[in-house]
């Protein structure tokens, strides 16, 4: 992050100054933005880099002890520098959050530097999975910086000490996010995937029960209900890879259209990325808490990979931004698109379909059989009426409220739910325009247009509340969709095993004794078991100190 920061918000004389020394590794930088008082309200940070005309310098300074820097990857023993979000004063006036370079250690004997203080936060969620990254903490002594180590690309302060602001549009400060945001949707697909890989390949060889005379049991991946957990989070990490393919390519042309100050897009990238890394992560962490449980009691091994792939994954939900403050912000351009509906402005990219809010106001869904579903044009909108009713709805009732903001906090809990539904149908919308390509592979394009169906109605029906109460759906529409998802898992279960071989992992990746590519599962388990330090003994450790005296003493009262 302390690259993109700086090809982001330094100038191209900064960018040439530090960029090669980061890419030679001749210095390693973190991204200094989260303090022990503030993550997600940025603009609420306390550091103070404050300007010295006197001697040309930014005077870096920790106020309080909120205003320590706390959980920056890297940062606690690796860094030698760091990207510090800090509040820019100069002249007396207090301008907000801007980023500085500062040096925190010595190049020479990576002590650090006088008046940095800086070190790891501690141990972290699960058995030490997330303890190979020293996420540190970093106080500030008023150390001082040259001014040109201000990132000068979207402001500058002139010798005099006059702050300018450049004809950018601010948020770009917050830019290195949006970057590693859209970055991490696609990583919740791998870690789905991965998770789905070991869960269905270890569902294919376990069997319980389903026998009475004798015969082979049953696999486990043959019971309906194994099915119909394990093929939606099959489909979710497909809908998430292809997702993620449209979120990159979205991320580059703005990226593109900012070189040329073309600005028209940033907010649709802001909520896409916002939406899509809340909603893929959440759902990605819970999916693999899923799989943890399909798997049985082996699951629960740390050899089936499953905990440490669980332990290492969660923070995804918080990391980058707290999931429900970044499905607010969507929210708020809802409301916002909504409100400019009567204007006749009408809405763009991914909120286009909020224009067709006459038609999709009162349409009725005319789905009136199960294989109806399979019909992408019913399924498309159906999630549009679902998502623009469930906005409107939000908008109306805040509308009632005395006062906007007002209305925004009561509601929100409403606004955290349409925004899911919107992000839900730009999911939705993708892997049906991905299965509408020519894909090449025989049978691939029909296995991709299951799962691109069984992810849609297993959505549809896990939300159906949501289609039932805005009358997108009836009882009747919803209870066929059901239906339809039944034969749909029908239809995957043959090809399951083939379309997580399709990610191509490695049994090294992978990690997993439950996930083997040959399927040679319990002499693995068995073998595992053998390499726990636990067994390097026979007799325990402690048995004569504490087990045996216990023992003794209880056979002496049980012969009195
Ligand atoms: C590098 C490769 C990565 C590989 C990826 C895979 C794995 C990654 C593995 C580990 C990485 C972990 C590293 C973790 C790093 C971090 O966690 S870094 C710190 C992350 N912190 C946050 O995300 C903080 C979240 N908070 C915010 O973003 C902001 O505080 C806010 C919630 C957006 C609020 O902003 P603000 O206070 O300014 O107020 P608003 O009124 O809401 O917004 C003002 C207007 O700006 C618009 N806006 C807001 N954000 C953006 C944006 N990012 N882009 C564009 N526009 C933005 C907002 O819509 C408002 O617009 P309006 O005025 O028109 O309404
Ligand atoms: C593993 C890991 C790595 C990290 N790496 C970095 C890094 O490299 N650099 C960096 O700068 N930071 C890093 N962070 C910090 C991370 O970005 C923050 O923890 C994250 O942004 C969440 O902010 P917070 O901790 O202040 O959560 P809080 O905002 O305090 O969240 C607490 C609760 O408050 C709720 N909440 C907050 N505001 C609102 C609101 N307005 N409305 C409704 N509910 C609200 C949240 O939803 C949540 O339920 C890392 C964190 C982790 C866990």
């Amino acid at each position: 992050m302390f690259v993109p920061a700086i090809k982001g918000q330094g100038t191209e004389e900064q960018q040439k100054k530090w960029l090669p020394l980061a890419y030679k590794f001749q210095i390693i930088g973190c991204y200094a933005q989260t303090e022990l008082g503030h993550g997600s309200n940025v603009q609420g940070l306390e550091t103070t880099a404050t300007f010295d005309p006197m001697t040309d310098e930014f005077v870096i300074h920790s106020p309080t002890l909120t205003s320590s820097k706390w959980w920056p990857g890297g940062l606690g023993k690796a860094s030698t520098h760091a990207v510090v979000y800090a509040r820019l004063i100069t002249e007396g006036k207090d301008y907000g959050i801007h980023g500085f370079i500062v040096q925190l250690r010595s190049l020479e004997d990576h002590s650090p530097l006088p008046g940095v203080t800086l070190g790891d936060i501690g141990g972290k969620f699960g058995s030490g999975a997330y303890n190979s990254m020293d996420n540190g903490v970093l106080r500030f002594d008023h150390v001082r910086i040259p001014r040109d180590q201000m990132l000068m690309r979207l402001s500058q302060v002139t010798r005099e000490g006059k702050y300018v602001q450049s004809d950018v549009p601010k948020q770009l400060l917050y830019g290195t996010m949006v970057y590693v945001r859209q970055s991490i949707v696609a990583d919740a697909s791998k870690a789905l995937s991965r998770a789905v890989c070991i869960a269905v390949r270890y569902s294919a060889i376990r069997k319980q029960f389903g026998s009475q005379d004798g015969g082979p049991e049953t696999q486990v991946l043959n019971y309906r209900t194994q099915q119909s957990r394990l093929f939606p989070l099959l489909a979710s990490a497909y809908a998430f890879r292809f997702v993620g393919d449209w979120l990159n390519w979205l991320y580059t042309d703005v990226t593109q259209k900012l070189e040329v100050k073309d600005y028209s897009t940033l907010q649709e990238a802001h909520a896409c990325t916002a939406g899509l890394k809340a909603v893929t992560t959440s759902a990605t962490a819970d999916a693999i808490e899923e799989c943890r449980k399909l798997c049985g009691g082996h699951g629960y091994l740390n050899s089936s990979g499953l905990p440490e792939l669980f332990a290492v994954y969660v923070p995804a939900c918080t990391y980058e931004g707290d999931n429900v403050v970044l499905l607010l912000q969507v929210a708020r351009i809802l409301m916002k698109t909504v409100s400019q509906l009567t204007s006749g402005k009408q809405p763009v990219g991914t909120m286009a379909y909020m224009g067709k809010v006459q038609h999709l106001m009162q349409s009725k869904c005319a789905v009136k059989t199960a294989e109806d579903w399979l019909n992408p044009a019913f399924i498309q909108e159906a999630f549009e009426a679902r998502a623009l009713r469930m906005a409107v709805n939000c908008a109306q009732n805040i509308g009632q409220a005395s006062n906007q903001e007002e209305g925004f906090y009561e509601r929100s809990p409403d606004l955290l739910e349409a925004a899911v539904a919107h992000i839900q149908l730009i999911i939705v919308t993708k892997f049906i325009e991905k299965v509408h390509q020519d894909i090449p592979g025989h049978g691939v394009k029909e296995q991709l247009q299951n799962l691109c169906n069984v992810y849609a109605l297993y959505t549809l029906h896990k939300h159906l509340g949501d289609f039932l109460a805005t009358g997108s759906l009836t009882p009747k529409q919803g209870a066929l969709a059901n239906e339809q998802l039944g034969k749909l898992y029908a239809q995957v279960r043959p090809n399951a095993v083939a379309l997580v071989d399709a990610f191509n992992y490695t049994d090294h990746y992978l990690g997993s004794v439950l996930g083997r590519y040959d399927g040679n599962v319990y002499p693995a388990l068995y073998e595992e078991a053998w390499k726990d330090p636990l067994n390097e003994t026979v007799v325990p450790e402690g048995y004569h100190e504490y087990l045996r005296p216990l023992l003794k003493q209880q056979l002496k009262l049980s012969r009195l």
